[in-house]
């Protein structure tokens, strides 16, 4: 089973949780760069696997393996010095490529009298070879790029901008250098953020020295040169396929893009108190939910529809008759207690004709599902004003309607937003969708700057609206007031036409089982929608595990992904 949610605290929360503990005197650094060792060895292991007599893989030797250290002039360069003593004593061949004038000492140190090698990097260009303790930026890029495992110590949590120096040339070298080199398979670009542990699959080899092409990177505590605390990609960035990183998770591990540059993870612990002392009630910056955090009402003996949540859908239209059917499959195959559909009557019948569950008359209803299939602009003027009446009384704002419930607002009804909306108002745009609605408030914004600062315009965009916003993307950030998601559990594949359409129907009934609840506490919708990612991200695995899926076969999906989930309680 997955574990629980992932916290990611800030930079700042992570330093002031250290303090303590290093005021006592405890080797944190010793502690962490172990750990990292650990890590290191097991992975080169795993990674340089041969196939035993009876057939079955196992775990190669390591002994010679060659390990590239990239050090840079703070704490961070240390944790990967003292790390390449450990392994240096272990038979493995390690070399630092010091990118500073001056290094952790204490982890050079350990690392010369473990019988590891360390060169300067220098970065000005020379006429001819560096001098014998040191080695040009292109010399360096190419000995790193030659060895069986890169551990990154360039920059920690304490990065200002974007990495500058020496550093940012041979990370730039280094990554147009692996650029074009053929992998083995196992550095296949996973996501798995900070949670899994696991090691990469086992590849089997000719022999223990026939070691991937590739090497494999090991980011120290984060991927130098990501936004510790945003997620971003100011400047040049070795992707790793593992992040080791210590005390606890970092924002940027969890939020896009940096999350896509982390590979599989892992979060030691170095007994660090978060909240940090001095800070009670200090929340996360950042939570991702995992299997077990997903809240599913099993219904009992006395439930029915009402009980269960009705979904009302104003989805699709006449040019657009799709959007409707996978909004509508999408809450009936989530359990929604029923799914009223409101549209064009043709769209109605075929909707009907294809989820029978469906009923079309009007009535009472748990949440909203408002606008996927509308265009942005023009179209469909019947679906645009049954929209908004919805979201007036989702809202609470048309008098006399029943009480308010909580919205989905999708596609073409986010540009009928026209009042500050409560929080059990959930919207999902992608990020062009959130250029638009920001620039419709007075941001100067496009999709490309919220492709690139996705926590940043999400944020704005829930200051602007009040409303809980799902920013879809290949990880989705949610904000809600005082909490922010992020999850990647989308495969490529979900990347289809109406997968946006099948989240928000999942997301509609997910919050109609709840609708009271989150109407009375408006910041629990954050976790629904989080949570709505994440299972739609489960179904699309199960759609066709590996291979294209269809959103109509995601829709599909949910029940047995639902199933799955509950099975591991
Ligand atoms: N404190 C401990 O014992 C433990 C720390 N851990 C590890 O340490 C790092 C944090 O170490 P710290 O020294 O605070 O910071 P960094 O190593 O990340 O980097 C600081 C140096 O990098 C320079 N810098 C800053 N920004 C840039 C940039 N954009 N480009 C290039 N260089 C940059 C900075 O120079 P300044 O001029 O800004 O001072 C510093 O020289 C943490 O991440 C852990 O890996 C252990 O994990 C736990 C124990
Ligand atoms: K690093």
């Amino acid at each position: 089973m997955m574990g629980c949610m992932i916290q990611a605290w800030s930079a700042d929360d992570v330093r002031a949780a250290e303090e303590p503990l290093l005021t006592a005197g405890v080797a944190l650094m010793r502690q962490a760069a172990f750990a990292l060792a650990v890590i290191v060895r097991r992975d080169l292991a795993r990674r340089r696997a041969v196939a035993g007599p009876d057939g079955e893989l196992r775990d190669g030797s390591v002994r010679g393996a060659r390990v590239a250290l990239l050090v840079g002039a703070g704490n961070n360069g240390g944790d990967a010095l003292h790390a390449g003593a450990f392994l240096a004593r272990r038979g493995l061949a390690v070399t630092a490529y010091l990118a500073a004038p001056r290094v952790h000492e204490g982890g050079l140190a350990a690392l010369l009298a473990a019988g590891g090698r360390a060169v300067t990097v220098d970065a000005t260009p020379t006429a001819g070879p560096a001098g014998d303790s040191a080695t040009s930026v292109p010399e360096a890029a190419t000995a790193a790029a030659g060895a069986d495992v890169i551990v990154d110590g360039l920059l920690g949590i304490g990065a200002r901008g974007p990495m500058r120096g020496t550093g940012a040339t041979l990370v730039e070298a280094l990554a147009a250098a692996l650029a074009d080199a053929p992998s083995d398979g196992s550095n296949d670009g996973r996501n798995d953020g900070p949670h899994a542990v696991e090691a990469p699959p086992r590849r089997a080899h000719a022999s223990a020295s026939a070691a991937a092409t590739r090497p494999w990177v090991v980011a120290v505590d984060a991927p130098s040169g990501i936004g510790i605390d945003d997620g971003t990609l100011p400047g040049p960035v070795l992707p790793a396929d593992r992040t080791v990183t210590f005390g606890a998770a970092k924002p940027g591990l969890l939020l896009p893009p940096a999350t896509h540059v982390t590979g599989a993870g892992a979060v030691i612990d170095i007994g660090l108190e978060l909240p940090p002392p001095g800070r009670p009630g200090q929340a996360p910056a950042v939570v991702r939910l995992q299997d077990a955090d997903v809240v599913w009402p099993v219904p009992g003996p006395h439930d029915h529809k009402y009980t269960r949540g009705v979904v009302g859908v104003v989805a699709g239209t006449a040019t657009y008759p799709g959007a409707a059917l996978l909004t509508a499959s999408a809450a009936v195959q989530a359990g929604a207690g029923m799914v009223r559909y409101q549209g064009p009557a043709d769209v109605g019948r075929a909707v009907v004709a294809a989820r029978p569950e469906v009923v079309t008359a009007g009535g009472r209803v748990q949440a909203w599902v408002l606008g996927s299939g509308l265009p942005a602009t023009g179209g469909d003027d019947g679906q645009r004003g049954r929209a908004r009446a919805a979201l007036a009384a989702a809202s609470g704002r048309l008098a006399g309607a029943q009480e308010p419930v909580p919205a989905v607002v999708d596609a073409g009804a986010l540009g009928l937003l026209d009042h500050t909306c409560p929080a059990w108002v959930v919207l999902t745009p992608h990020a062009g969708e959130l250029a638009a609605l920001l620039v419709a408030r007075g941001e100067a914004v496009d999709r490309a700057h919220v492709e690139a600062e996705p926590l940043r315009w999400a944020r704005r965009a829930h200051e602007a609206t009040g409303a809980t916003v799902l920013l879809k993307g290949g990880a989705s950030v949610v904000v809600g007031p005082g909490v922010v998601y992020a999850q990647a559990d989308a495969p490529g594949w979900l990347a289809t036409a109406g997968a946006g359409d099948v989240l928000a129907g999942l997301l509609g009934a997910m919050l109609a089982a709840r609708a009271p609840e989150i109407v009375t506490h408006p910041e629990r919708a954050a976790q629904v929608a989080a949570a709505a990612a994440l299972v739609h991200g489960r179904a699309a695995e199960r759609a066709n595990p590996g291979g294209p899926i269809t959103a109509l076969a995601v829709a599909d999906a949910i029940p047995g992904a639902v199933a799955a989930l509950l099975a591991q309680r």
